[in-house]
Protein backbone atom coordinates (compact mmCIF):
# COMPACT_ATOMS: atom_id res chain seq x y z
CA UNK A 1 0.00 0.00 0.00
CA UNK A 2 2.48 1.90 -1.15
CA UNK A 3 1.61 6.11 0.31
CA UNK A 4 -1.44 4.72 1.31
CA UNK A 5 -1.62 6.74 4.16
CA UNK A 6 -1.34 10.19 1.44
CA UNK A 7 -4.44 8.78 -0.68
CA UNK A 8 -6.81 7.65 2.31
CA UNK A 9 -7.83 5.39 -0.75
CA UNK A 10 -7.64 1.81 -0.03
CA UNK A 11 -9.77 -1.27 -1.74
CA UNK A 12 -10.49 -4.16 0.86
CA UNK A 13 -11.82 -7.29 -0.26
CA UNK A 14 -13.45 -9.40 1.93
CA UNK A 15 -14.02 -13.01 1.12
CA UNK A 16 -17.08 -14.62 3.26
CA UNK A 17 -18.11 -11.19 4.09
CA UNK A 18 -21.85 -12.40 4.05
CA UNK A 19 -20.49 -15.40 6.70
CA UNK A 20 -20.78 -15.79 10.94
CA UNK A 21 -17.53 -13.70 10.92
CA UNK A 22 -17.16 -12.06 8.22
CA UNK A 23 -20.15 -10.05 8.41
CA UNK A 24 -18.53 -8.78 11.68
CA UNK A 25 -15.31 -8.68 9.45
CA UNK A 26 -17.16 -6.11 7.57
CA UNK A 27 -19.33 -3.98 9.52
CA UNK A 28 -15.77 -3.21 11.92
CA UNK A 29 -13.45 -2.31 8.98
CA UNK A 30 -16.52 0.07 7.80
CA UNK A 31 -16.34 1.89 11.45
CA UNK A 32 -13.15 1.41 11.95
CA UNK A 33 -10.87 1.53 9.01
CA UNK A 34 -10.55 5.46 8.29
CA UNK A 35 -8.67 4.97 5.23
CA UNK A 36 -11.40 2.50 2.71
CA UNK A 37 -12.31 4.07 -0.27
CA UNK A 38 -13.89 1.04 -1.34
CA UNK A 39 -14.95 -2.36 0.69
CA UNK A 40 -15.64 -5.66 -1.76
CA UNK A 41 -17.87 -8.22 -0.10
CA UNK A 42 -17.06 -11.95 -2.02
CA UNK A 43 -19.60 -14.25 -0.75
CA UNK A 44 -21.04 -17.29 -2.66
CA UNK A 45 -24.50 -16.01 -0.50
CA UNK A 46 -25.07 -12.52 -0.41
CA UNK A 47 -26.92 -11.31 2.19
CA UNK A 48 -29.97 -8.47 2.06
CA UNK A 49 -28.34 -6.86 4.87
CA UNK A 50 -25.91 -5.67 2.64
CA UNK A 51 -28.15 -3.00 0.91
CA UNK A 52 -28.23 -1.00 4.49
CA UNK A 53 -24.13 -0.43 4.24
CA UNK A 54 -24.68 1.23 0.66
CA UNK A 55 -25.71 4.74 2.25
CA UNK A 56 -22.07 5.34 3.96
CA UNK A 57 -19.35 7.51 2.42
CA UNK A 58 -17.54 4.05 1.70
CA UNK A 59 -18.40 2.31 -1.70
CA UNK A 60 -19.68 -1.35 -0.66
CA UNK A 61 -19.79 -3.64 -3.71
CA UNK A 62 -21.45 -6.89 -3.40
CA UNK A 63 -19.41 -9.98 -5.73
CA UNK A 64 -21.30 -12.81 -5.75
CA UNK A 65 -19.19 -15.70 -6.51
CA UNK A 66 -17.43 -18.92 -5.67
CA UNK A 67 -13.67 -18.74 -4.96
CA UNK A 68 -13.27 -22.24 -5.94
CA UNK A 69 -13.70 -20.43 -9.54
CA UNK A 70 -10.21 -18.98 -10.40
CA UNK A 71 -11.56 -16.37 -12.33
CA UNK A 72 -14.11 -15.03 -10.63
CA UNK A 73 -11.84 -14.71 -7.25
CA UNK A 74 -8.96 -13.22 -9.72
CA UNK A 75 -11.86 -10.48 -10.71
CA UNK A 76 -12.62 -9.65 -7.62
CA UNK A 77 -9.33 -9.17 -6.46
CA UNK A 78 -7.81 -6.70 -9.12
CA UNK A 79 -7.29 -3.89 -7.47
CA UNK A 80 -7.84 -4.54 -4.04
CA UNK A 81 -4.92 -3.59 -1.65
CA UNK A 82 -5.85 -5.89 0.94
CA UNK A 83 -7.94 -9.26 1.23
CA UNK A 84 -9.19 -10.63 4.10
CA UNK A 85 -10.02 -14.54 3.52
CA UNK A 86 -12.74 -16.11 5.60
CA UNK A 87 -14.33 -17.82 3.04
CA UNK A 88 -15.04 -21.72 3.99
CA UNK A 89 -16.88 -24.52 4.81
CA UNK A 90 -16.91 -24.85 8.72
CA UNK A 91 -18.47 -28.30 8.35
CA UNK A 92 -17.30 -31.02 11.19
CA UNK A 93 -21.15 -32.19 10.47
CA UNK A 94 -20.82 -34.42 7.78
CA UNK A 95 -23.01 -32.14 5.69
CA UNK A 96 -20.57 -31.86 2.53
CA UNK A 97 -18.56 -34.61 1.08
CA UNK A 98 -14.34 -34.17 2.62
CA UNK A 99 -14.10 -33.24 -1.44
CA UNK A 100 -15.96 -30.60 -1.38
CA UNK A 101 -14.48 -28.89 2.24
CA UNK A 102 -11.39 -29.87 -0.24
CA UNK A 103 -12.27 -27.84 -3.37
CA UNK A 104 -13.47 -24.79 -1.09
CA UNK A 105 -11.27 -24.65 2.43
CA UNK A 106 -7.77 -25.57 -0.27
CA UNK A 107 -8.33 -25.29 -3.75
CA UNK A 108 -10.23 -21.65 -3.10
CA UNK A 109 -7.29 -20.41 -1.04
CA UNK A 110 -5.20 -21.27 -3.62
CA UNK A 111 -6.62 -19.16 -5.97
CA UNK A 112 -7.05 -16.54 -3.81
CA UNK A 113 -3.34 -16.23 -3.67
CA UNK A 114 -2.81 -16.74 -7.38
CA UNK A 115 -5.18 -13.76 -7.89
CA UNK A 116 -3.17 -11.80 -5.74
CA UNK A 117 0.19 -12.47 -6.93
CA UNK A 118 -1.34 -11.85 -10.65
CA UNK A 119 -3.33 -8.58 -9.98
CA UNK A 120 -0.84 -7.40 -7.91
CA UNK A 121 -2.32 -7.49 -4.55
CA UNK A 122 0.12 -7.15 -2.09
CA UNK A 123 -1.58 -8.02 1.59
CA UNK A 124 -3.24 -11.17 2.74
CA UNK A 125 -4.72 -12.07 6.04
CA UNK A 126 -5.86 -15.47 6.42
CA UNK A 127 -8.60 -16.78 8.40
CA UNK A 128 -7.15 -20.27 9.86
CA UNK A 129 -8.16 -21.94 13.03
CA UNK A 130 -7.19 -23.46 16.35
CA UNK A 131 -8.32 -26.79 14.50
CA UNK A 132 -4.80 -26.59 12.59
CA UNK A 133 -2.96 -27.36 15.86
CA UNK A 134 -5.75 -29.82 17.39
CA UNK A 135 -7.43 -31.31 19.12
CA UNK A 136 -5.71 -33.99 17.70
CA UNK A 137 -6.51 -37.68 16.62
CA UNK A 138 -5.23 -38.76 19.73
CA UNK A 139 -7.37 -36.62 21.84
CA UNK A 140 -4.20 -35.14 23.25
CA UNK A 141 -5.27 -32.00 25.68
CA UNK A 142 -3.58 -28.58 24.86
CA UNK A 143 -3.28 -26.36 27.70
CA UNK A 144 -3.39 -22.82 27.75
CA UNK A 145 -0.85 -23.39 24.51
CA UNK A 146 0.85 -21.15 22.71
CA UNK A 147 1.97 -20.78 18.77
CA UNK A 148 5.10 -22.28 19.95
CA UNK A 149 4.03 -25.16 21.62
CA UNK A 150 5.05 -28.08 21.00
CA UNK A 151 1.65 -30.44 19.88
CA UNK A 152 1.25 -33.38 17.50
CA UNK A 153 -1.12 -31.97 15.20
CA UNK A 154 -1.99 -34.89 13.38
CA UNK A 155 -5.46 -34.73 12.00
CA UNK A 156 -7.98 -36.99 9.93
CA UNK A 157 -11.42 -35.67 9.78
CA UNK A 158 -11.70 -33.22 5.82
CA UNK A 159 -12.21 -29.94 8.00
CA UNK A 160 -9.39 -29.64 10.35
CA UNK A 161 -7.12 -31.43 7.14
CA UNK A 162 -8.20 -28.27 5.14
CA UNK A 163 -7.73 -25.93 7.38
CA UNK A 164 -4.02 -26.96 8.21
CA UNK A 165 -3.53 -27.28 4.42
CA UNK A 166 -4.49 -23.75 3.56
CA UNK A 167 -3.05 -22.36 6.17
CA UNK A 168 0.35 -23.74 5.05
CA UNK A 169 -0.40 -22.73 1.52
CA UNK A 170 -0.85 -18.95 3.06
CA UNK A 171 2.23 -18.92 4.84
CA UNK A 172 4.37 -20.58 2.16
CA UNK A 173 3.30 -18.08 -0.36
CA UNK A 174 4.61 -15.49 1.78
CA UNK A 175 7.45 -13.81 -0.43
CA UNK A 176 5.94 -14.35 -3.53
CA UNK A 177 6.65 -11.62 -6.14
CA UNK A 178 2.90 -10.01 -7.05
CA UNK A 179 2.48 -8.56 -10.53
CA UNK A 180 4.36 -5.34 -10.33
CA UNK A 181 7.46 -6.80 -8.57
CA UNK A 182 7.23 -6.37 -5.06
CA UNK A 183 6.38 -9.27 -2.46
CA UNK A 184 3.25 -10.83 -1.10
CA UNK A 185 2.71 -10.38 2.61
CA UNK A 186 0.57 -13.13 4.05
CA UNK A 187 -0.44 -14.16 7.45
CA UNK A 188 -2.65 -16.53 9.45
CA UNK A 189 -5.20 -15.80 12.53
CA UNK A 190 -5.89 -18.97 14.57
CA UNK A 191 -9.55 -18.29 15.95
CA UNK A 192 -10.38 -20.56 18.95
CA UNK A 193 -14.21 -21.24 18.99
CA UNK A 194 -15.97 -17.93 18.08
CA UNK A 195 -19.30 -17.23 19.58
CA UNK A 196 -21.55 -14.07 19.01
CA UNK A 197 -24.45 -12.43 17.67
CA UNK A 198 -24.99 -14.94 14.48
CA UNK A 199 -23.23 -17.88 15.62
CA UNK A 200 -25.21 -20.85 14.54
CA UNK A 201 -24.72 -23.49 16.91
CA UNK A 202 -25.89 -21.29 20.14
CA UNK A 203 -28.83 -21.25 18.21
CA UNK A 204 -29.15 -24.69 17.48
CA UNK A 205 -28.37 -25.53 21.46
CA UNK A 206 -30.92 -23.11 22.28
CA UNK A 207 -33.80 -24.54 20.18
CA UNK A 208 -32.42 -27.97 21.60
CA UNK A 209 -33.31 -26.42 25.49
CA UNK A 210 -36.44 -25.25 24.09
CA UNK A 211 -37.48 -28.65 22.51
CA UNK A 212 -36.37 -30.43 26.15
CA UNK A 213 -38.69 -28.01 28.47
CA UNK A 214 -36.09 -25.86 28.88
CA UNK A 215 -33.40 -28.54 30.30
CA UNK A 216 -29.96 -29.38 28.26
CA UNK A 217 -28.34 -32.30 29.74
CA UNK A 218 -24.57 -32.56 30.58
CA UNK A 219 -22.95 -34.72 28.13
CA UNK A 220 -19.00 -33.52 29.12
CA UNK A 221 -17.37 -33.18 31.92
CA UNK A 222 -17.19 -29.62 33.58
CA UNK A 223 -13.15 -30.04 33.58
CA UNK A 224 -12.74 -30.25 30.44
CA UNK A 225 -11.50 -26.67 29.46
CA UNK A 226 -12.52 -25.18 25.90
CA UNK A 227 -10.98 -21.44 24.75
CA UNK A 228 -13.35 -19.25 23.00
CA UNK A 229 -13.58 -15.79 21.66
CA UNK A 230 -16.11 -13.01 21.06
CA UNK A 231 -16.47 -12.54 17.12
CA UNK A 232 -16.37 -8.47 17.60
CA UNK A 233 -12.44 -9.42 18.76
CA UNK A 234 -11.83 -11.83 15.83
CA UNK A 235 -12.89 -9.28 13.52
CA UNK A 236 -11.03 -6.64 15.64
CA UNK A 237 -7.94 -8.70 15.28
CA UNK A 238 -8.31 -8.74 11.37
CA UNK A 239 -8.80 -4.96 10.70
CA UNK A 240 -5.78 -4.66 13.55
CA UNK A 241 -3.27 -7.09 11.16
CA UNK A 242 -4.76 -5.58 7.95
CA UNK A 243 -3.78 -2.16 9.31
CA UNK A 244 -0.48 -2.96 10.89
CA UNK A 245 0.80 -5.68 7.82
CA UNK A 246 2.17 -3.35 5.58
CA UNK A 247 4.36 -1.19 8.51
CA UNK A 248 5.28 -4.38 10.03
CA UNK A 249 5.87 -7.16 7.37
CA UNK A 250 9.43 -8.18 8.08
CA UNK A 251 7.85 -9.29 11.76
CA UNK A 252 4.76 -10.30 10.85
CA UNK A 253 4.83 -11.35 7.55
CA UNK A 254 4.65 -15.65 7.61
CA UNK A 255 3.23 -15.88 11.13
CA UNK A 256 0.46 -17.02 12.42
CA UNK A 257 -1.33 -16.25 15.86
CA UNK A 258 -4.05 -17.30 17.49
CA UNK A 259 -6.88 -15.56 18.26
CA UNK A 260 -8.60 -15.21 21.63
CA UNK A 261 -9.98 -12.56 24.47
CA UNK A 262 -10.23 -12.69 28.21
CA UNK A 263 -13.56 -15.05 27.81
CA UNK A 264 -13.44 -17.48 30.01
CA UNK A 265 -11.68 -20.61 29.74
CA UNK A 266 -15.10 -23.47 30.54
CA UNK A 267 -16.47 -26.62 29.00
CA UNK A 268 -18.14 -25.84 25.94
CA UNK A 269 -21.53 -26.77 27.38
CA UNK A 270 -20.54 -24.51 30.98
CA UNK A 271 -19.18 -21.51 28.64
CA UNK A 272 -22.57 -22.06 26.41
CA UNK A 273 -24.63 -21.31 29.30
CA UNK A 274 -23.28 -18.26 30.10
CA UNK A 275 -25.63 -17.17 27.56
CA UNK A 276 -28.60 -19.69 27.40
CA UNK A 277 -29.04 -19.51 31.36
CA UNK A 278 -30.32 -15.91 31.19
CA UNK A 279 -32.46 -17.25 28.21
CA UNK A 280 -33.96 -19.11 30.55
CA UNK A 281 -32.45 -22.62 29.64
CA UNK A 282 -30.58 -24.82 32.74
CA UNK A 283 -27.83 -27.24 32.33
CA UNK A 284 -28.93 -30.60 34.16
CA UNK A 285 -26.41 -32.47 35.94
CA UNK A 286 -22.92 -31.63 37.73
CA UNK A 287 -21.71 -34.24 36.04
CA UNK A 288 -21.98 -36.32 32.78
CA UNK A 289 -25.57 -37.47 32.83
CA UNK A 290 -24.44 -40.98 30.40
CA UNK A 291 -21.13 -42.78 30.39
CA UNK A 292 -18.64 -41.70 28.02
CA UNK A 293 -19.05 -45.08 25.96
CA UNK A 294 -22.70 -44.62 25.41
CA UNK A 295 -22.20 -41.19 24.14
CA UNK A 296 -19.85 -42.69 21.70
CA UNK A 297 -22.40 -45.11 20.62
CA UNK A 298 -24.78 -42.98 20.45
CA UNK A 299 -22.50 -40.56 18.26
CA UNK A 300 -21.57 -43.32 16.20
CA UNK A 301 -25.42 -44.35 15.74
CA UNK A 302 -25.71 -40.97 14.36
CA UNK A 303 -23.30 -41.18 12.10
CA UNK A 304 -24.78 -44.68 10.37
CA UNK A 305 -28.11 -42.62 10.54
CA UNK A 306 -26.73 -39.67 8.64
CA UNK A 307 -25.33 -42.19 5.79
CA UNK A 308 -28.66 -44.55 5.53
CA UNK A 309 -30.78 -41.19 5.44
CA UNK A 310 -28.54 -39.11 3.00
CA UNK A 311 -30.60 -40.20 0.11
CA UNK A 312 -33.73 -39.00 1.45
CA UNK A 313 -32.51 -35.83 3.97
CA UNK A 314 -29.74 -34.50 5.19
CA UNK A 315 -29.65 -35.46 8.89
CA UNK A 316 -26.62 -33.77 10.71
CA UNK A 317 -27.13 -33.77 14.24
CA UNK A 318 -24.43 -31.60 16.47
CA UNK A 319 -23.33 -35.74 17.89
CA UNK A 320 -20.94 -37.04 16.02
CA UNK A 321 -17.41 -38.93 17.24
CA UNK A 322 -15.81 -36.20 15.54
CA UNK A 323 -17.49 -33.28 17.50
CA UNK A 324 -17.79 -35.29 20.79
CA UNK A 325 -14.00 -36.17 20.70
CA UNK A 326 -13.29 -32.38 20.47
CA UNK A 327 -16.12 -31.29 22.55
CA UNK A 328 -14.14 -33.93 24.99
CA UNK A 329 -10.60 -32.74 24.99
CA UNK A 330 -9.35 -30.02 26.74
CA UNK A 331 -7.95 -27.09 23.92
CA UNK A 332 -6.97 -23.25 25.31
CA UNK A 333 -4.57 -20.72 24.59
CA UNK A 334 -2.30 -18.42 26.86
CA UNK A 335 -0.25 -16.15 24.36
CA UNK A 336 0.69 -12.60 23.90
CA UNK A 337 2.12 -12.90 20.39
CA UNK A 338 -0.82 -11.03 18.62
CA UNK A 339 0.07 -8.20 21.33
CA UNK A 340 3.94 -7.86 21.10
CA UNK A 341 3.54 -8.00 17.36
CA UNK A 342 0.97 -5.59 16.11
CA UNK A 343 -0.57 -4.18 19.27
CA UNK A 344 -3.72 -6.66 19.64
CA UNK A 345 -5.72 -6.16 23.26
CA UNK A 346 -9.57 -7.66 22.76
CA UNK A 347 -11.76 -4.91 21.64
CA UNK A 348 -15.04 -5.90 23.62
CA UNK A 349 -14.69 -6.97 27.61
CA UNK A 350 -15.81 -10.59 28.38
CA UNK A 351 -18.70 -8.85 30.54
CA UNK A 352 -19.71 -6.75 26.87
CA UNK A 353 -18.88 -10.28 24.76
CA UNK A 354 -21.53 -11.99 27.21
CA UNK A 355 -24.29 -9.20 26.95
CA UNK A 356 -23.93 -8.49 23.49
CA UNK A 357 -24.66 -12.49 22.87
CA UNK A 358 -27.09 -12.79 25.40
CA UNK A 359 -29.35 -9.55 23.64
CA UNK A 360 -28.45 -11.49 20.46
CA UNK A 361 -29.91 -15.07 21.84
CA UNK A 362 -32.75 -12.92 23.37
CA UNK A 363 -33.94 -11.25 20.34
CA UNK A 364 -33.13 -13.37 17.48
CA UNK A 365 -35.62 -15.67 19.27
CA UNK A 366 -37.86 -13.32 19.29
CA UNK A 367 -37.77 -12.73 15.85
CA UNK A 368 -37.58 -16.47 14.66
N1 LIG B 1 -16.95 -20.56 13.68
C1 LIG B 1 -15.85 -20.80 14.38
O1 LIG B 1 -15.92 -21.15 15.57
C2 LIG B 1 -14.52 -20.65 13.74
C3 LIG B 1 -14.37 -20.34 12.38
N2 LIG B 1 -13.11 -20.21 11.85
C4 LIG B 1 -12.94 -19.87 10.42
O2 LIG B 1 -13.57 -18.61 10.20
C5 LIG B 1 -14.04 -18.53 8.85
C6 LIG B 1 -15.49 -18.09 8.86
O3 LIG B 1 -16.21 -19.05 9.61
P1 LIG B 1 -17.74 -18.81 10.00
O4 LIG B 1 -18.05 -17.36 9.87
O5 LIG B 1 -17.97 -19.49 11.30
O6 LIG B 1 -18.49 -19.65 8.87
P2 LIG B 1 -19.77 -19.27 8.00
O7 LIG B 1 -20.19 -20.51 7.34
O8 LIG B 1 -20.76 -18.51 8.82
O9 LIG B 1 -19.18 -18.26 6.91
C7 LIG B 1 -18.45 -18.71 5.81
C8 LIG B 1 -18.85 -17.87 4.61
O10 LIG B 1 -18.13 -18.34 3.48
C9 LIG B 1 -19.02 -18.42 2.39
N3 LIG B 1 -18.59 -19.45 1.45
C10 LIG B 1 -18.62 -20.79 1.62
N4 LIG B 1 -18.20 -21.41 0.51
C11 LIG B 1 -17.89 -20.43 -0.40
C12 LIG B 1 -17.41 -20.42 -1.72
N5 LIG B 1 -17.19 -21.58 -2.39
N6 LIG B 1 -17.22 -19.25 -2.33
C13 LIG B 1 -17.47 -18.08 -1.69
N7 LIG B 1 -17.93 -18.00 -0.43
C14 LIG B 1 -18.13 -19.18 0.20
C15 LIG B 1 -20.37 -18.78 3.00
O11 LIG B 1 -21.43 -18.42 2.14
C16 LIG B 1 -20.34 -17.98 4.29
O12 LIG B 1 -20.92 -16.72 4.11
C17 LIG B 1 -13.83 -19.92 8.24
O13 LIG B 1 -12.68 -19.90 7.42
C18 LIG B 1 -13.60 -20.82 9.46
O14 LIG B 1 -12.78 -21.92 9.13
C19 LIG B 1 -11.99 -20.36 12.61
C20 LIG B 1 -12.08 -20.66 13.93
C21 LIG B 1 -13.35 -20.84 14.61
C1 LIG C 1 -23.26 -33.03 21.55
C2 LIG C 1 -22.25 -32.62 22.58
C3 LIG C 1 -21.07 -33.55 22.60
C4 LIG C 1 -21.84 -31.18 22.37
O1 LIG C 1 -21.06 -30.76 23.45
C5 LIG C 1 -21.06 -31.03 21.04
C6 LIG C 1 -20.46 -29.63 20.90
C7 LIG C 1 -19.82 -29.45 19.50
C8 LIG C 1 -20.92 -29.22 18.47
C9 LIG C 1 -18.79 -28.31 19.56
C10 LIG C 1 -17.71 -28.59 20.63
C11 LIG C 1 -16.41 -27.92 20.13
C12 LIG C 1 -16.85 -27.15 18.88
C13 LIG C 1 -15.76 -26.82 17.86
C14 LIG C 1 -14.63 -25.97 18.49
O2 LIG C 1 -15.16 -24.77 19.02
C15 LIG C 1 -13.56 -25.66 17.46
C16 LIG C 1 -14.05 -25.22 16.11
C17 LIG C 1 -13.22 -24.48 15.33
C18 LIG C 1 -13.57 -24.11 13.98
O3 LIG C 1 -12.73 -23.66 13.20
C19 LIG C 1 -14.93 -24.37 13.48
C20 LIG C 1 -15.91 -24.80 14.55
C21 LIG C 1 -15.32 -25.77 15.56
C22 LIG C 1 -14.98 -27.08 14.85
C23 LIG C 1 -16.40 -26.02 16.69
C24 LIG C 1 -17.62 -26.75 16.11
C25 LIG C 1 -18.64 -27.20 17.19
C26 LIG C 1 -17.96 -28.04 18.29
C27 LIG C 1 -17.42 -29.33 17.70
Amino acid sequence: MANSAQTQELVYLVTGGCGFLGEHVVRMLLQREPRLRELRIFDLHLGPWLEELKTGPVQVTAIQGDVTQAHEVAAAVAGAHVVIHTAGLVDVFGKTSPETIHEVNVQGTQNVIEACVQTGTRFLIYTSSMEVVGPNIKGQPFYRGNENTPYEAVHRHPYPCSKALAERLVLEANGREVLGGLPLVTCALRPTGIYGEGHQIMKDFYHQGLRLGGRLFRAIPASVEHGRVYVGNVAWMHVLVARELEHRAALMGGQVYFCYDNSPYKSYEDFNMEFLGPCGLRLVGTRPLMPYWLLVLLAALNTLLQWLLRPLLLYAPLLNPYTLAVANTTFTVSTDKARRHFGYEPLFSWEESRTRTIHWVQTAEGSA
